[in-house]
């Protein structure tokens, strides 16, 4: 008997979806997932019951794959021999070409670039149909990532640069996040009060960007007193090159997801 969802690739992509999915109510007899990794398979199977997990593709309705790019041809090959006539990938760097050539087929492809805050429902996914995909094709993939956050539909020529600020993104901020709080410590702070202040300083920084009419620079305005400390703040950071410093990040990582797609 076939399963409605099978993931191929139960990495930690793979698992903040499948998280994510049942966390938001599928029922976990619907899913499968195809992992190569016996120890992966153990953790999976002890972390999510019900959900069957198993070593390679078994017959689905749909696909989600989510191996490393290098891996995407052989599970899309291996998907589609069990039987699956929808595939919806998240490989960064892997065109829709590329999947429809390995597939061999009439099989609809979806690209999707999703990031790892899909763990806790927050999410952000932008997705691409391929050649032959339809608006029921995107209906599917959206119903299965807007269960992990906000989904929109791009142009797939995008997504590399999707990739490089949403894809990646999460792990900037991570990294801004361990700068603030080392520079707590730096301070005079203790390491428990310096990650309380940055984690939570940068929580109600995102709500207020997305729960407000302003804008990221009349946000930052309202914080700078003239004469004040954010203002001298600010200026080491402009000082030290970090608005520059994303830009660079942010197309070195896109430029990175098209030589990915290009191997
Ligand atoms: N980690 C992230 O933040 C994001 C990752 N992605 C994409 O998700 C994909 C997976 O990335 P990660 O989860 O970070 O890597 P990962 O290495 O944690 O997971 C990949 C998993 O696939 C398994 N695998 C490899 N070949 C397989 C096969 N043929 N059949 C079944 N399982 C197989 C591996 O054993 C591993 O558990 C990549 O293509 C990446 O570009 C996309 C958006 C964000
Ligand atoms: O680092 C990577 O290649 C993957 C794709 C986007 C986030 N992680």
């Amino acid at each position: 008997m076939s399963v409605r969802l099978l993931l191929v690739g139960g990495g930690r992509m793979g698992e903040a979806l499948l998280g994510g999915m049942l966390a938001a109510g599928r029922e976990p007899s619907e899913l499968a997932v195809a992992e190569v990794s016996g120890a992966r398979r153990t953790e999976l199977a002890d972390r999510y019951p019900g959900v069957q997990v198993v070593a390679s593709p078994v017959a689905a309705e749909g696909v989600v794959l989510a191996t490393k790019p290098d891996g995407i041809a052989a599970a899309v090959t291996a998907s589609v021999q069990a039987g699956a006539s929808r595939l919806l990938s998240v490989a960064a760097g892997i065109t829709c070409a590329a999947m429809e050539a390995a597939a061999g087929g009439s099989t609809a492809v979806v690209r999707a670039m999703p990031n790892t805050p899909a763990l806790v429902g927050a999410g952000v996914t932008a997705i691409a149909p391929g050649s032959t995909a339809g608006e029921e094709d995107l209906a599917w993939a959206e119903e299965i990532l807007s269960a992990v956050g906000v989904v929109v539909r791009v142009k797939e020529t995008q997504l590399d640069a999707v990739t490089g600020v949403s894809g990646s993104g999460p792990a900037y901020v991570f990294l801004v996040a361990e700068a603030l709080s080392d520079a707590g410590v730096l301070a005079g702070l203790t390491r428990d009060l310096a990650n309380t202040l940055a984690f939570q300083t940068l929580l109600g920084s995102s709500q207020l960007l997305v729960q407000s009419a302003d804008g990221p620079a009349e946000l930052r305005a309202a914080v700078t007193s003239p004469g004040g400390t954010t203002a001298a703040g600010t200026r080491e950071l402009e000082r030290a090159g970090v608005r520059s410093a994303f830009l660079e990040a942010v197309m070195a990582a896109t430029e990175r997801a098209r030589e990915l797609g290009s191997a």
